[in-house]
């Protein structure tokens, strides 16, 4: 029996695609605008777990589209969550650091509180409570600065602005750990099967590349490892204005995901290495 994943295009879901009994469907299959539709694919496929893989991603546009965004990451799992109790089936959802106001130096645990500073947060964050509510296993795995050779994410970004400029001005105030959507797929991937079997370990979790760093030092580690002659200035979030704030700390404390499923935080220059040379952008 295979397991299930919502998303087909998007960096997480083609990394799953390509994982062993995987069943990948995109918005022609079930669009998350109607999350009727989603209960219904798992009905239709009765598979041995889900992986939700698909989500409302761009984090300033929510600010003003925050009505889909939450039907989206919050209605649509919540259904998902539900067709999975349902069949007894566990569910991985996956979520993200920006659940967390972000204060403080000290690494988030799963159980501290959450305050999202945005509505993409905030709407991951209704996903969060619906799938819990949903009373089946689960486990939610909060993520953070997501990368791969696919899709629009921050490594494509600065290998496009590193070749047009000699210098970018990068935030070096927010701090987290980028984390490869291979890297992510492989820990949801081990985490559905050890539910089916173990749904005691339910629950909540933190899964993101090591070692924590800013958005400029990984800026840098890029243009390093792509051989680009870019310099990269450190700046603060406040010189660089976006619609949504981000949190300034991002670290997450992934102890229990160690602890429970045997399952350690990749080192992200690693991932990196792998991801330039997908891309042919290696020196
Ligand atoms: N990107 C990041 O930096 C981070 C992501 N996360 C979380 O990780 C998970 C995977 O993210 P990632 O792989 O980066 O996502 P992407 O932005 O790469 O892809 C999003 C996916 O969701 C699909 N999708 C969006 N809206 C709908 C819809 N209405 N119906 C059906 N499918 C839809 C997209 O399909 P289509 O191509 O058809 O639009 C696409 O497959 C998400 O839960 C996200 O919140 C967590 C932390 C960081
Ligand atoms: C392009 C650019 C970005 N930045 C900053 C803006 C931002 O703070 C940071 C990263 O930019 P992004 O656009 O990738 O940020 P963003 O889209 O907010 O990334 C987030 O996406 C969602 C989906 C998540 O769940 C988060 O974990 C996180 O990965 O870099 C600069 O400082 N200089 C630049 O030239
Ligand atoms: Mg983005």
């Amino acid at each position: 029996m295979a397991i299930l994943v919502f998303g087909e295009t998007g960096q997480v879901a083609r990394e799953l695609a390509v994982l062993p009994d995987t069943l990948c469907i995109g918005r022609d299959a079930a669009d998350l605008r109607d999350a009727a539709s989603c209960a219904a694919a798992i009905r239709l496929h009765k598979p041995a777990a889900v992986i939700n893989a698909a989500a409302y991603t761009a984090v300033d546009a929510a600010e003003t589209d925050e009505a889909q965004a939450t039907l989206v990451n919050g209605t649509a799992p919540g259904a998902m969550a539900q067709a999975c109790a349902a069949l007894g089936i566990p569910m991985v959802q996956i979520s993200t650091d920006y659940v967390f106001a972000g204060h403080g130096e000290t690494p988030w645990q799963p159980d501290d509180a959450t305050t999202p500073l945005g509505a993409y947060g905030r709407s991951k964050l209704a996903g969060e409570m619906a799938v819990r509510d949903a009373g089946g296993a689960h486990a939610i795995l909060r993520t953070s600065w997501v990368v791969s050779a696919h899709g629009a994410n921050f490594v494509k970004t600065m290998l496009r602005l590193g070749a047009e400029r000699d210098s970018l001005n990068v935030v070096a105030d927010q701090i987290g750990g980028p984390t490869a959507a291979a890297d992510i797929a492989a820990a949801c991937h081990r985490i559905a099967l050890q539910l089916i079997d173990a749904p005691d370990k339910t629950g909540t979790y933190h899964f993101s590349g090591a070692p924590d760093c800013s958005w400029a030092d990984f800026a840098r580690a890029i243009f390093d490892e792509a051989g680009l002659n870019c310099a990269v200035h450190d700046i603060p979030s406040s010189d660089y204005p976006t619609p949504a704030k981000r949190p300034l700390n991002s670290r997450m404390d992934c102890g229990t995901t160690h602890k429970t499923f045997g399952i350690e935080r990749p080192q992200w220059q690693a991932s990196l290495t792998q991801i330039l040379k997908d891309l042919g952008a290696s020196k």
